[in-house]
């Protein structure tokens, strides 16, 4: 049967959307339909209103929002708007991208019990479902875990379990898979494949890199930064008929048709790496009697680019707010500079230390950009004029000028991240703590991210990031591998594609330059 007699699950019609802030509509009458059983991808710039369609999709937006719509979505042939409250959120399940704004429970098993509830399963039944549904997503055994306590990449499975647990027609994914380990992103791909098989669900996916969900993708959609779908097709012919449009638009090609892609190595830049700037000496640290760290011995050099690497909860994050003086050990020492890093001023401290969250939100302290930008500046009673001018500089760097006056909160996924990096260059750190800077950016701000650390690099501060992307890895000086609470590699990355079997320990992947010599064989089954 082709498209035009098949009926579609979700019809869009003529749909165009505004924020009442923003003085010209996101998004213009948007018309595309969605199949049964197809897995459709939803690409574009950062900002050009992905997450927002989204929400628009199962209903929720424009009611939950300052923001109007014209034109119709059809479920099933039936106005979304004629379905009863709640109803259509069952039919339509989405995962936001931002998993903690998605849980209302405290521990894991209420939220998932929550869902659960909502579908009218007997409570006899729930604690099965409960458990083989965190079996599927790697986390059995968490039930009693709080949520709040849990790390960014354990929260992302738990919204995930929460949503296959709906068993919804339609499934949305904002982002599924960017706090994931590269294992679990695999996982959960074939996870969503084989419940497509099972139960004839239509996917729909927001996502910014296409790689790893090639095998699975029947179509993709492109959103323009002028609100408008620019591409609709199968998914080759999309990117091979619109190669230069999308480059332009920043949007990140897939491996196979980016002839742009080379393996650059930041090793080039003249740095010498003599100088220690952090120092760890048999560090432990605990949390609710839980060992995360244990017996850790590590120093990071003036200049050195590190990324941080392991599977969801091995500590990464853990790590990175410990050498920053955001965490205290529970046993054993880290120096700064030759200097207890509890004995320093934390005024100072903070000027040359630079961190940026998982979490970009919990960053946020101000009600503007601007006041955000300025925030440490003003702190520092620095002049009226160096304020204006570097908040200027950054503001264009980081391509936020036109929402100067914007709640930080109100941003999209991608620009909250850009934001809280920019918030960390009013001066220039002697290290500078990322964790996941990269994730959830487009091609455009990724490949600026990247020359803005070559920069500060060149300048002498040291980067240390905690990262999920093997790509990224593949560019650094060094990078750690934690597992278990212990370091288990720390070396240059080339020779750790090589370690197969620390790869497999930690749940990571090769970079796709190394995949891509195994032509023909998916994608998700090349993990080692
Ligand atoms: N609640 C809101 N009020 C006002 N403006 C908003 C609100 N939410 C989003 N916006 C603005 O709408 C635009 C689109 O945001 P959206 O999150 O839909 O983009 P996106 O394409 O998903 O981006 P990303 O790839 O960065 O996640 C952004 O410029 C954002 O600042
Ligand atoms: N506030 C907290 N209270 C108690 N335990 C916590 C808290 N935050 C994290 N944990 C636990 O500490 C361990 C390490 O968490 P951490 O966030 O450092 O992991 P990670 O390697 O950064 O993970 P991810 O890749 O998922 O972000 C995890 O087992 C997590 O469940």
């Amino acid at each position: 049967m082709n498209k035009g007699q098949r009926k579609p699950v979700l019809a869009v019609k003529d749909f165009s959307f505004s924020y009442e802030n923003l003085n010209k509509p996101l998004f213009h009458q948007l018309s595309f339909e969605l199949y049964e059983r197809e897995t459709t991808l939803l690409m574009g710039p950062s900002g050009s209103g992905k997450s927002s369609l989204a929400l628009c999709l199962n209903g929720l937006y424009p009611e939950a929002v300052e923001g109007t719509s014209s034109g119709s979505i059809f479920f099933r042939g039936k106005n979304i708007r004629d379905f009863h409250k709640g109803e259509i959120n069952q039919k339509i399940g989405i995962v936001f991208q931002d998993p903690d704004s998605q849980f209302c429970m405290l521990t894991v098993e209420d939220e998932l019990a929550f869902t659960l509830e909502n579908r009218k399963i007997p409570n006899a039944e729930m604690p099965k479902r409960i458990s083989a549904v965190l079996q599927q997503i790697g986390m059995d055994g968490f039930q009693k875990r709080k949520i709040h306590e849990l790390s960014g990449g354990q929260k992302q499975k738990i919204a995930l379990a929460s949503v296959l647990l709906l068993e919804p027609e339609l499934l949305i994914l904002d982002e599924p898979t960017a706090n994931l380990d590269p294992v679990s992103r695999l996982e959960f791909i074939r996870l969503i494949r084989s419940m497509q098989r099972q139960f004839r669900i239509t996917v729909f996916i927001i996502e910014h890199q296409i790689n790893d969900w090639f095998e699975i993708a029947d179509r993709v959609l492109v959103m323009g930064s002028n609100g408008r779908i620019i591409a609709d097709g199968e998914v080759n012919t999309v990117f091979s008929e619109n190669k230069n449009r999308l480059r332009e638009e920043g949007v990140f090609l897939p491996q196979q048709f980016d002839d742009c892609l080379n393996h650059q190595n930041s090793k080039s830049i003249p740095t010498s790496f003599d100088k220690v700037i952090i120092s760890i000496e048999n560090l432990s640290f605990k949390r609710n009697e839980q060992m995360i760290l244990k017996n850790m011995n590590l120093e990071i050099r003036h200049g050195e680019f590190v990324a941080i690497a392991g599977e969801n909860g091995a500590g990464k994050s853990t790590l990175l707010q410990l050498m920053a003086g955001l965490l205290k050990p529970t046993n054993g020492e880290i120096y700064f500079q030759d200097v207890f890093l509890h004995h320093w001023n934390e005024k100072e401290l903070r000027k040359r230390i630079g961190f940026v969250f998982q979490n970009p939100e919990h960053q946020f302290i101000t009600d503007t950009v601007y006041d955000e930008i300025t925030f440490g500046m003003k702190l520092n009673e620095e002049s009226e004029e160096k304020i204006k001018s570097t908040a200027n500089q950054l503001m264009q760097q980081f391509h936020l000028i036109k929402h100067r006056h914007s709640n930080p909160f109100s941003l999209s996924g991608g620009e909250k991240r850009r934001l809280s990096v920019a918030t960390m260059l009013d001066e220039t750190p002697d290290i500078l703590f990322f964790d996941e800077p990269t994730s959830g950016q487009d091609a455009q701000t990724m490949e600026e991210l990247m020359n803005i650390i070559e920069k500060l690099r060149e300048n002498g501060t040291s980067i240390v990031f905690v990262t999920h992307d093997m790509d990224i890895v593949d560019q650094v000086d060094r990078v750690i591998v934690l597992h278990q609470q212990k370091i288990i590699y720390d070396g240059i990355p080339d020779n750790l594609w090589g370690r197969k079997e620390i790869l497999k320990k930690a749940r990571l992947c090769l970079p796709y330059r190394m995949k891509s010599h195994d032509e023909g064989v998916p994608v998700y089954d090349l993990v080692y």
